[in-house]
């Protein structure tokens, strides 16, 4: 088995929003948007990243790509501690960890061309290359994600947004990345732009084997791209398993819940499927529930589950849950 491109261990986000820090005075409040998070990454390996908004999706998504600072826990990208690394390194190693968005059009600067876009990374970590060598590289670049090279002098407003999230895809791609995390990549396109985008950057993984970190709301969309999944609420793991187990065989009721609502193209199933409808809303993160983060919605919490948060344990070959009611629906 190879050796993992990051591992992550007990990792902590936390966000400190209390009016005394942002006014003066006030009582502290601490948003703990990460909570003690646990993973590794293989090479060529894509892990999904699920749950409902606010879980902690982008921020450990930016924090192993030390773009937030740690409140505890480690980063170790191919046996270095990230947090160690003085702003040197860790410079040079951004040529190997990149980050698409959201947002493709917000993401690209609106003055400067495709063309510059592109090659911006490019000149900054390979500035020996000549002007020639850049022009090409880009030109194979845009062909490579399905954009023309003839359009390398137009600006990002006179593309679509299936095509801006082409060249945010050209842009970090170009220095051949080990890790790219995929932040909502797809959320604001049409959906039948979405799998022509889910399916180069899976056809691009195959071909350069880097690994992603895919963030999606959307459940049948990761299902399709990721070999592993983790399910996140209220900044903790609740189960990280293989695609196939973590689908047919979830053992977390939060997972459950989340897969309930996955529509399946077949109607006669999708009629006959029964869906979990969670109680509540999702509690406050400034004011979580004690022991475990879900109990407060969960069908299974009983009165442990209020006094301790339980421990992520093995429950098959690459699956951990994190619930002391686990097993399947009954
Ligand atoms: N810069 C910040 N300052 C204060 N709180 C923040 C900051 N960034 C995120 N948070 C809070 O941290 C928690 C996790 O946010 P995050 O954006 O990581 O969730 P998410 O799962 O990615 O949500 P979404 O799917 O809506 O993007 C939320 O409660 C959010 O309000």
């Amino acid at each position: 088995m190879s050796a993992p491109l990051l591992s992550v261990h007990d990792l902590k986000v936390h966000f400190d929003v209390s009016r005394k820090r942002l006014f003066g005075g006030g009582v502290p409040a601490i948003v703990k948007a990460v909570d003690g998070v646990t993973f590794d990454l293989k090479p060529g390996e894509t892990l999904g990243l699920v749950g409902e908004s606010g879980c902690g999706k982008s921020t450990l998504g930016r924090a192993v790509l030390r773009l937030l600072p740690l409140k505890g826990g480690r980063a170790v990208w191919l046996g270095q501690d990230l947090a160690k690394l003085d702003t040197h390194a860790m410079r040079s190693l951004r040529r190997e960890m990149q980050i698409i968005f959201q947002d493709p059009l917000a993401s690209l600067n609106p003055r400067m061309t495709v063309g510059q876009i592109i090659a911006e990374p490019l000149t900054t970590f390979q500035p020996n290359l000549s002007a020639d060598e850049v022009k090409a590289r880009v030109k194979a670049m845009m062909a490579k994600v399905g954009l023309l090279p003839n359009q390398v002098n137009r600006y990002p407003h006179e593309f679509s947004g299936g095509q801006c999230q082409r060249i945010g895809i050209a842009r970090a791609i170009i220095n051949n990345p080990r890790l790219i995390v995929c932040d909502e990549p797809v959320s604001a396109l049409d959906v039948s732009i979405q799998a022509q985008i889910v399916n180069l950057l899976m056809d691009l993984q195959k071909e350069m084997g880097m690994s992603l970190i895919f963030i999606s709301h959307n459940l049948a969309i990761v299902r399709h791209i990721s070999h592993r999944v983790m399910v996140l609420y209220l900044g903790k793991v609740m189960e990280i398993a293989d695609r196939d187990s973590l689908y047919k065989n979830p053992l977390h009721p939060y997972t459950q819940a989340l897969n309930s609502a996955v529509p399946v193209p077949d109607p006669d199933i999708e009629q006959s499927k029964a869906r979990i409808v969670l109680k509540g809303d999702l509690p406050s993160p400034l004011n979580p529930p004690s022991g475990c983060p879900f109990r407060t919605r969960c069908p299974r919490a009983t009165e442990i589950c209020a006094q301790e948060m339980p421990e992520l344990v093995a429950a098959g070959p690459d699956h951990m849950v994190a619930c002391h009611h686990a097993g399947p629906i009954s």
